[in-house]
């Protein structure tokens, strides 16, 4: 490696190696949360908004459940960090504790980056009828705290897409410059995508879904093809949306990255 890439790659302390082991790691949490979703039924009583008659509160169970957790988040400071955005952005409080210096690796672009709202049509809409089994169990708050824990662990792996851009035009800028200048999309698209690393996270997701939904006995290490939760749906989640997304998020970064 160049002299001046490696020193500007240190200043920020990031390399892509080091931000793809950060998604690497996102993935076991995005995983164990979705089997801990998977534990109750469908529960469809929890996003039923006329249902809900929360006193003072218009929305779904879970709607409430969110937009209260994330206000005492966020009055905690978990908004604070640049790897955090919240799904209720117009409601929520600012921070009462004292500022932790997190290191200013990220542009200004980020700051106007925030796809939660498509995050939540696509985890509520897509994704839970494939995660979960039809039936009511009655632990609604449960489930909400759940969905909660889902939705912020892919938040968290989507948005990450800005540190991804952010290391990619830093060890290419002039690769990215013209693209950037042209406001061109599809070019900017075709230079931060990796099919090979796209087919890598597939597989190893879809693995890590195995190992850790199987169920484990003192007699047997066989699991005898019984999952928590399907290891190909895992799979189809990041082929059709994590990666989609965070791809979209890396784009509109760099849209913005030389303003
Ligand atoms: C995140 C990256 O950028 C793109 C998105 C990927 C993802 O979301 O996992 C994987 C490969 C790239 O096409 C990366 O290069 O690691």
């Amino acid at each position: 490696m160049a002299e001046t890439e490696a020193s500007s790659d240190s200043a920020a302390g990031m390399t892509l190696d080091a931000v793809r082991d950060a998604l690497v790691r996102q993935e076991d949490t995005i995983i164990f949360y979705l089997i801990e979703r998977a534990k109750f039924p469908i529960n469809s009583p929890t996003y039923d908004e006329s249902r809900a008659s929360i006193l003072g509160f218009g929305g779904s169970l879970v709607q409430f459940i969110v937009k209260e957790t994330e206000a005492a988040q966020a009055k905690a400071g978990r908004f604070q960090n640049p790897e955090e955005h919240p799904f209720f952005p117009d409601v929520t409080p600012p921070s009462l504790v004292p500022p932790y210096d997190y290191p200013l690796v990220l542009h200004r672009a980020a700051d106007f980056i925030n796809v939660n709202d498509q995050i939540w049509d696509m985890y509520f809409k897509e994704l839970l009828p494939l995660l979960t089994e039809p039936g009511d169990d009655g632990n609604y708050a449960s489930t909400a705290s759940s969905d909660l824990n889902c939705l912020q662990a892919i938040s968290r792996r989507i948005h990450y897409g800005n540190f991804v851009a952010e290391v990619k035009f830093r060890d290419a800028p002039q690769d990215y410059e013209p693209a950037i200048r042209a406001q061109d999309r599809d070019a900017l698209m075709k230079l931060l995508t990796f099919e090979a690393v796209e087919e890598m996270v597939k597989k190893r997701v879809e693995k890590k879904a195995k190992i850790f939904s199987q169920e484990v006995t003192l007699n047997s290490t066989e699991s005898k093809g019984k999952y928590k939760i399907n290891p190909s749906m895992v799979s189809r989640l990041y082929g059709e949306w994590i990666m989609p997304l965070t791809k979209h998020v890396e784009v509109e970064y760099l849209l913005r990255r030389l303003d």
